[in-house]
């Protein structure tokens, strides 16, 4: 098979250097928040989040992580692991600064950018996995619960905790949480708006497998695409689709009224009041660090 090695943005330090034979970059504009590569042996891409210091996903991320979707497919590669540069945040969801106090065009946009990427994720016909090294909170979840396959490391968190910041996890976020978690214990964690520990979330199902480090956690994530080597790739996507279909075309068809009520939601000045409470709270939390 013939694959097109891309790398875009890799200039970061915090990645260390992988040995990759061959790459190119391509010809789109270098990406700001994200580094995408494709590994020459293996063929898998690896798509890793760099937005310092927590990976919030605000318009530009996303924006960079749904183009980095497209080329693992238009590319045909073998498989995506997503992953983060930071030692201990997978990432914390989608960035609060971008629903508190808003402008009109920017947020539209931005929760636009939110369901395109998600249902490139979710709707990916090559496998996925997430190596999560570190806190995943509520749209960190998201991202992982579109995968196929989890892997995280110790001592971090998971969840949908939305409720927890006076705002409400979407239709489609639970839609995903429910497809690795059983009924009753979703619904309890997520009125609850409860992080699980790594423990916890394996003890339930959230995430696949426990490892002590992200090269460990990378290498299950390989294994598992590995595991499709068999298997032909467009039996694998449709199969995976019958699975996959309705949520993707129930978002699909109310993507309007999903951005109508979430603005509705968001605009409302009580959640305005909790979510400025909630980054207050965050900011004092790491002023005392
Ligand atoms: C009927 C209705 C039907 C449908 C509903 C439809 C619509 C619903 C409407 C809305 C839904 C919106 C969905 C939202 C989902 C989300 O993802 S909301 C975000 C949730 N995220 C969190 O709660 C995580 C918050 N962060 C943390 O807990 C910690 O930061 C974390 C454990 C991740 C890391 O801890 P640590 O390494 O110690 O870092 P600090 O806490 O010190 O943070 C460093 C700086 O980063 C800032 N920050 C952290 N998280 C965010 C964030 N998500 N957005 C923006 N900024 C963030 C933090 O304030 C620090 O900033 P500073 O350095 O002080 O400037």
């Amino acid at each position: 098979m013939n694959i097109i090695r891309t790398v875009r943005s890799v200039a970061f330090s915090s990645i260390p250097n992988r040995t990759l034979s061959t790459t190119r970059s391509l010809s789109t504009p270098s990406a700001q928040y994200t580094a995408f590569e494709v590994n020459d042996k293996t063929g898998i891409a690896t798509l890793t989040l760099n937005r310092p210091p927590v990976n919030s996903l605000n318009l530009e991320l996303l924006t960079e992580m749904r183009n980095c979707l497209k080329d693992a497919e238009t590319n045909k590669c073998k498989g995506l692991i997503i992953t983060s540069s930071s030692n201990s945040v997978f990432t914390a969801g989608l960035d609060l600064l971008e629903m508190y106090q808003p402008q009109d065009e920017r947020v539209k946009s931005f929760w636009t950018a939110l369901q395109s990427m998600w249902m490139e994720l979710y709707g990916s016909k090559i496998p996925t996995a997430a190596a999560i090294n570190g806190h995943a909170p509520a749209g960190g979840c998201l991202i992982a619960t579109a995968c196929e396959y989890r892997v995280m490391l110790p001592n971090f968190t998971i969840g949908l905790n939305e409720t927890l910041i006076g705002i409400v996890a979407p239709k489609w976020f639970v839609s995903a949480f429910l497809n690795v978690v059983p009924r009753r214990v979703a619904e309890q964690a997520i009125t609850q708006g409860k992080l699980f520990t790594t423990a916890e979330a394996h003890n339930v199902g959230l995430v696949d497998d426990v490892v002590n480090t992200k090269e460990e956690a990378i290498a299950k994530c390989e294994q598992f695409i590995g595991s499709f080597k068999n298997v032909n790739p467009y039996a694998r996507a449709l199969t995976k689709q019958q699975f996959r279909i309705k949520e993707l075309q129930e978002l699909e068809q109310q993507r309007e009224k999903d951005l109508q009520i979430f603005l509705g939601l968001i605009m409302q000045p009580s959640v305005q009041k909790a979510m400025g409470i909630y980054l207050e709270g965050l900011k004092k939390k790491s002023k005392k660090q």
